[in-house]
């Protein structure tokens, strides 16, 4: 098991890396501090309830902690309001009080919905993050939760820091295909981001990584972690280096909002927001080398780097304007420098994006 720290002074918090540690749920909460006289409430959805609650349920009830259940349904969907309010009434008519904790056991969409009850409910109660999926290891750190708004992703949320994150790496041994690939996409974003030799070991590693070799994988998620942790200790509610996080994000929530937010999982649609940036920085200069090595290692993958034809051209540009990175009429892209640096750039102008999603369109589908 390795512990990484993402250090904010006194709202510092471990992520524990390591396998089985949804059986050991019990024994972090006792070692957190974790009042045992109110109950927890586990917030899961239907593909990961049958295969992992009954863990956490058991180890926290071993320990002496009252569990209640919510579950979801899978997917994007679930981040709405109307699936907020549900998972509050489940609070509420359970006598959750401020003492209490709530638990995201799942994904991306149950991590950041979970997250933002748990910020809300009474004005904020303690949060504990169970990632169950390779795309978590982006999503649980840092303390975005949010849900979405029919015109655009993630609108609605906060700031709101766990009190851990637990992972459990051997509950990504039972992920489907598809949702391996698209974790993978925000893996590989944080060697393009920050640290040019893990991309390079992301591309070299890619078929030990979809085979889930499970020293590959915990090797790519604990990089993966610490860039992540370092750059939310540095700016935590993303004042200016913390937006580097949202390569590919400035489109791929776009194409999620146009996609009506089930047809393109997040790390599917970021995969194409890559391409794109990496397109946009070769037509303002960059080494066109910049182009072809991001979608290499993105296509090595089996990530999409065309833009589907189907998306309407006034329909993403309309959602990237709702989008949180559009402010003072100019949209905000992270542009790749190199591979390993990026840069965050408020000039890129509609005209770039039209000619951008034009040419990804002509690159045809190749997810
Ligand atoms: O943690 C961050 O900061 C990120 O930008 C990480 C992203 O991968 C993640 O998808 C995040 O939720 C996007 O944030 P948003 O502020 O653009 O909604
Ligand atoms: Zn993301």
């Amino acid at each position: 098991m390795r512990t990484l720290e993402v250090d904010l002074g006194d709202r510092s918090y471990p992520i524990y890396i390591g396998g089985d540690l949804l059986k050991q749920a019990g024994a972090y909460f006792e070692r957190h501090g974790l009042t045992k006289k109110s109950p927890v409430l586990i917030v899961t959805d239907k593909n990961v309830a049958p295969l992992h609650l009954h863990k956490v349920e058991a180890s926290l009830q071993a320990s002496g902690y009252r569990t209640v259940c919510h579950i979801v349904e899978a997917g994007e969907p679930s981040k709405s309001l109307a699936v907020f309010e549900q998972v509050m009434t489940t609070a509420i008519e359970n006598g959750l009080d401020r003492k209490s904790s709530v638990v995201a056991l799942g994904g991306g969409v149950v991590g950041d919905l979970a997250g933002f009850v748990a910020a809300s409910y009474m004005r904020g109660v303690t949060f504990v993050q169970m990632p169950t999926t390779i795309l978590a290891h982006d999503s649980s750190v840092g303390g975005k939760v949010a849900v979405n708004h029919r015109l655009a992703k993630n609108m609605i949320g906060a700031f709101y820091q766990p009190e851990m994150v637990l992972y459990d790496v051997n509950s990504l041994q039972t992920l489907p295909d598809r949702e391996v690939r698209a974790g993978l996409s925000e893996m590989v974003k944080h060697g393009l981001i920050w640290d040019e030799p893990f991309a390079n070991w992301c591309g070299d590693n890619c078929d030990k990584l979809l085979a889930l070799d499970a020293d590959a994988l915990e090797y790519g998620l604990i990089q993966g972690c610490g860039i992540k942790a370092k750059v939310v200790a540095t700016d935590e509610r993303e004042q200016g280096l913390r937006a580097i996080l949202n390569l590919g994000h400035t489109l791929g929530h776009a194409i999620e909002a146009t996609g009506g937010y089930g047809e393109y999982l997040h790390g599917e649609a970021i995969s194409i927001g890559m391409a794109a940036a990496a397109l946009i920085a070769v037509h303002r200069g960059r080494d066109a080398s910049l182009y072809e090595k991001t979608i290499q290692l993105l296509k090595g993958f089996g990530l999409p780097t065309a833009m589907p034809q189907h998306l309407k051209e006034e329909q993403l540009i309309s959602a990237m304007m709702h989008d949180k990175k559009f402010t003072e009429n100019k949209i905000v892209f992270v542009l790749p420098v190199r591979i390993g640096e990026v840069e965050i750039v408020s000039d890129v102008m509609l005209e770039e994006v039209r000619q951008v999603i034009a040419e990804l369109k002509g690159e045809g589908q190749n997810v």
